[in-house]
């Protein structure tokens, strides 16, 4: 065991030295952590009077009868119940919420280029930018999309989403995410997970910063079954990292602004809210590198459906129906004999909504940049447009290593609905469908030759 650190001003806890520093492996484990000697009650939750004078508080990210239950038990400066205000509304614009369904046309195939900075400065929250929304905010199902723009970093001012857990993607830049629970630091190729009611302040550490955001309204996501694949292969559980405890005793009036039933509220505080100095459970941030997911693909023909790529899923109601899957289209091997490599034409129940990280994505060569989206929504045909055809229907079929790409998907069973903002302001790529158009008619009625 190392010595207590600083990072951001806050003490954070002895961490196992090695790849590990800072961070604890494992996925939803029954962790603990505490950043002073003994400030962990051992074998109860709620002592008479915990050490330092420390309150006991319980976060539950899930019902407490769902099974497994999930909860985090904090033990803090000061209960979170303490705030000088009330509540009052605040405008936040571009951070929408489900229902968005009249504010645009969303039946079509979409694709943006990347969203660019703008001279004004822009926050955690002030920089979201919602290009999609499905399912409703109010009843806890379905999703929302958002590219973040940051450049500022919040101080003094803090954020929790009560209507969701955030899935973020980034894609330019490095943030530090100063969480109740501890500090992640997040850089491009990496993911991290925010669940919801967790209070935190996010920094920039080197901008500008982009990128992508999924809000979850629903089940938490969890590692999808892998079935006949076995128990290993894709996302393993000892890569996703939550951090050590980290706490700050700092005694300045903060700004705590919340996202509650789409709504946007404020609040003040005569304190840091990070004030948790020992916490355990198993509800929790953490974040995962993705050049640690192993794909598994196809090894003599054929290509199969994306849900192989699968790293995270979050369940709906019916059973291998996901709310959102969260899916990874990494550099590896094609290897298929005989067979049309890249993603076939097709038309999909579940909505499509792809962010390139960085490189070239197989089906469109063209058009879909790093920090740029697309939308295939609902039912709506799409697939490799006409150079990515021709190249794949007339290549020699040998060994080829997709090299240099990441890009992924958010996949929910609800439709998405396009924003305002997605609609007339983001850099939308009018002429996208034309990379179909010249797709040819081949049938000569005869038999094909192989
Ligand atoms: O449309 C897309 O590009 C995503 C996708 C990829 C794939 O390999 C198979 C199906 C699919 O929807
Ligand atoms: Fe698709």
């Amino acid at each position: 065991m190392t010595e207590a650190t600083k990072i951001s001003g806050l003490t954070r806890a002895p961490s196992i030295p090695g790849p590990h520093e800072g961070y604890m492996p494992g996925f939803a484990n029954d962790f603990e952590t505490e950043a002073l000697p003994d400030a962990l009650p051992q074998g109860m939750n709620s002592p008479q009077k915990c050490n330092y004078g420390l309150y006991g508080e319980q976060l539950s990210g899930t019902a407490f009868t769902v099974h497994p239950p999930e909860r985090t038990w904090t033990y803090r400066i000061r209960p979170s119940v303490k705030h000088s205000a009330r509540y009052t509304r605040v405008d936040m614009p571009f951070w929408r919420s489900a229902p968005t369904v009249n504010d645009a046309v969303s039946l079509g195939q979409y694709r943006w280029g990347p969203i660019e900075h703008s001279d004004t400065p822009l926050n955690w929250i002030t920089g979201m930018r919602t290009m999609t929304t499905a399912g409703d905010v109010n009843t806890q199902v379905g999703m929302a999309s958002h590219v973040y723009l940051v450049t500022e970093s919040m101080v003094d001012a803090y954020f929790f989403s009560a209507d969701s857990e955030l899935l973020v993607v980034p894609q330019e830049g490095r943030l530090r995410f100063c969480t109740e629970l501890g500090v992640i630091d997040l850089e491009p190729k990496e993911i991290a997970i925010l669940p919801r009611g967790l209070v935190y302040r996010v920094e920039v550490l080197d901008g500008p910063c982009r990128g992508f955001v999924c809000e979850n309204y629903g089940q938490k996501f969890e590692l999808p079954a892998r079935g006949p694949i076995g128990a290993n292969a894709m996302a393993n559980p000892r890569d996703f990292k939550a951090p050590v405890a980290a706490f700050e005793d700092r005694e300045v009036e903060s700004k705590i602004t919340i996202k509650w039933c789409g709504q946007f509220h404020e609040t003040t505080v005569g304190q840091s809210p990070l004030d948790v100095v020992a916490w355990h459970g198993n509800y929790a941030p953490y974040k995962y590198d993705l050049r640690a997911y192993c794909p598994v693909g196809a090894i003599l023909f054929d290509h199969p459906d994306p849900s192989i790529f699968t790293v995270l899923t979050a369940p709906s109601g019916s059973p291998g129906t996901a709310n959102i899957d969260f899916v990874l289209f990494r550099e590896r091997w094609m290897v298929a004999e005989n067979t049309f490599r890249p993603p076939w034409y097709h038309k999909n129940i579940m909505s499509e909504l792809m962010g390139n990280i960085y490189g070239v994505y197989d089906a469109k060569p063209d058009g879909f940049v790093p920090g740029g989206m697309s939308l295939h929504n609902m039912m709506l045909p799409h697939g490799p447009d006409k150079d990515a055809f021709e190249g794949a229907s007339n290549s020699n079929l040998g060994p080829d290593k997709l090299d240099n790409t990441m890009s992924f998907m958010f996949e929910t069973r609800f439709p998405q609905h396009l924003t305002s903002f997605a609609a007339n302001e983001a850099p939308l790529q009018d002429n996208y469908i034309d990379c179909w158009d010249s797709l040819e008619k081949k049938f000569d009625g005869t038999p094909g030759l192989k």
